[in-house]
């Protein structure tokens, strides 16, 4: 049995098994192989790697954001709107093939958009440029879903399931649960709080799934197996999204509020120019950026020339390597220490430190002294 068959069997036996104590368990593995096998599926193949089409657009600017959507709801004329790069837009799907890059400039900061080709159901299997559309959505740091008004919700479910499928949680945060294999001394198995959905026994259960037979292992937070899944498998990336309903020209006024008011949307329309400024400004709110506006004794900030700096770091974290890593060697000398901790900048990083500063800083448990990197 190949691997596709072999979870989409896990997945019917999963629906068909009902919710409740008793098969607690089973589910709890019947997921475990699941993520296994959907592991296995991201490992990159060599046939495809062997056709070497990914996009490789070189990062730029401040943060990276990507338009993921089906075909023909917008994106390139998005994009073509908020940038001044042209991206073809057309009435017929799948016009753009491959990744156009723009830039979007606002408050100081440059953040790059990226404009991709739509993808369907079963994206994430390799279904027409899916697999390379979601290679690029991993390594942004906010994505904008793009949905087209007039078609429901169907496109919105059906393509978190393909991000989800392949290790992308969106709009939420890293599981608060401390996990560590070790080489001896069995499973050590620790909740600071009360847990509703797993137990001791099914954590060991899930574990040996993963032939992991010493660990320790200490629940902070009330999570779920998928989310001890999660932590365990190791390589997933949680992303803040932002869900972009377009074409609002073309659906009634009651739709249109009922849109607006769903959790991490925003309605908009690209051929009226509808509500585009505020897309901005929670896009802004998204990539959790913050300027820092250097200026000399006597003399106004400059506004035209930001440090942007990032959420997830305390401003000790701030060193002088950082602002000259991102280039900006001329605010060295105004920015010696004492470092200027009035900033109001608990958690500030330097967003172009290089590609491993990415994606881990969003939304760090409060009060932690997170680093960065
Ligand atoms: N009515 C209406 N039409 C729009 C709006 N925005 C874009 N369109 C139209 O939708 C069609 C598709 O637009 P594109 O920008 O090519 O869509 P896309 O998502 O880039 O499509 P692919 O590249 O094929 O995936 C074009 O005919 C656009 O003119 C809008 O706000 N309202
Ligand atoms: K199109
Ligand atoms: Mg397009």
């Amino acid at each position: 049995m190949g691997i596709l068959e072999k979870i989409s069997e896990i997945e019917k036996e999963i629906a068909r098994t009902q919710k409740n104590k008793a098969t607690e368990y089973h589910l709890g593995l019947l997921k475990a192989k699941l993520a296994k096998y959907r592991a296995q599926l991201l490992e990159p193949s060599k046939s495809a790697s062997s056709k070497g089409e990914g996009f490789d657009v070189m990062k730029s600017g401040d943060a990276r954001v990507a338009l993921i959507g089906f075909p023909s709801v917008g994106k390139s004329t998005f994009l073509s709107l908020m940038t001044s790069t042209a991206s073809e837009a057309a009435s017929y799907e799948f016009t753009t093939l491959t990744c156009i890059p723009g830039v979007i400039e606002y408050k100081g900061a440059n953040i790059q958009l990226l404009d991709l080709p739509g993808i369907i159901e079963g994206a994430a299997q390799g279904k027409g440029r899916g697999r390379q559309v979601i290679a690029v959505a991993r390594t942004a740091d906010v994505v904008i879903m793009m949905l087209d008004a007039t078609k429901g919700e169907v496109q919105r479910s059906l393509l978190e399931k393909e991000l989800e499928s392949v290790g992308i949680r969106l709009n939420k945060h890293k599981p608060n649960i401390y996990f560590k294999p070790k080489k001896g001394g069995g499973i050590s198995f620790n909740s600071t709080v009360t847990l509703t959905q797993c137990s001791e026994k099914l954590v060991q259960l899930i574990l040996h799934e993963y032939k992991i037979f010493n660990a320790e292992v200490l629940f902070r937070e009330d999570c779920s197996p998928d989310e001890f899944i999660d932590v365990i498998v190791g390589n997933r990336v949680y992303m803040p999204c932002l869900y972009v309903y377009n074409k609002i020209d073309q659906i009634s006024m009651e739709e249109v509020d009922r849109l607006a008011r769903k959790p991490n949307s925003v309605v908009i329309s690209c051929g009226m120019k509808l509500n585009l400024d505020y897309l901005l400004e929670m896009l802004w709110e998204y990539l959790a950026l913050t300027c820092i506006y250097t200026k000399k004794r006597g003399q106004r900030p400059d506004f035209t020339d930001a440090i942007i700096l990032r959420k997830g770091a305390s401003v000790e974290h701030v060193g002088l390597e950082d602002l000259w890593a991102c280039g900006k060697r001329s605010h060295i000398a105004q920015l010696q220490s004492p470092l200027p901790t009035a900033l109001h900048c608990a958690t500030v990083s330097v967003t172009t430190r290089g590609p491993h500063s990415r994606g881990n800083c969003w939304m760090p448990p409060p009060g932690s002294p997170s680093s960065f990197m």
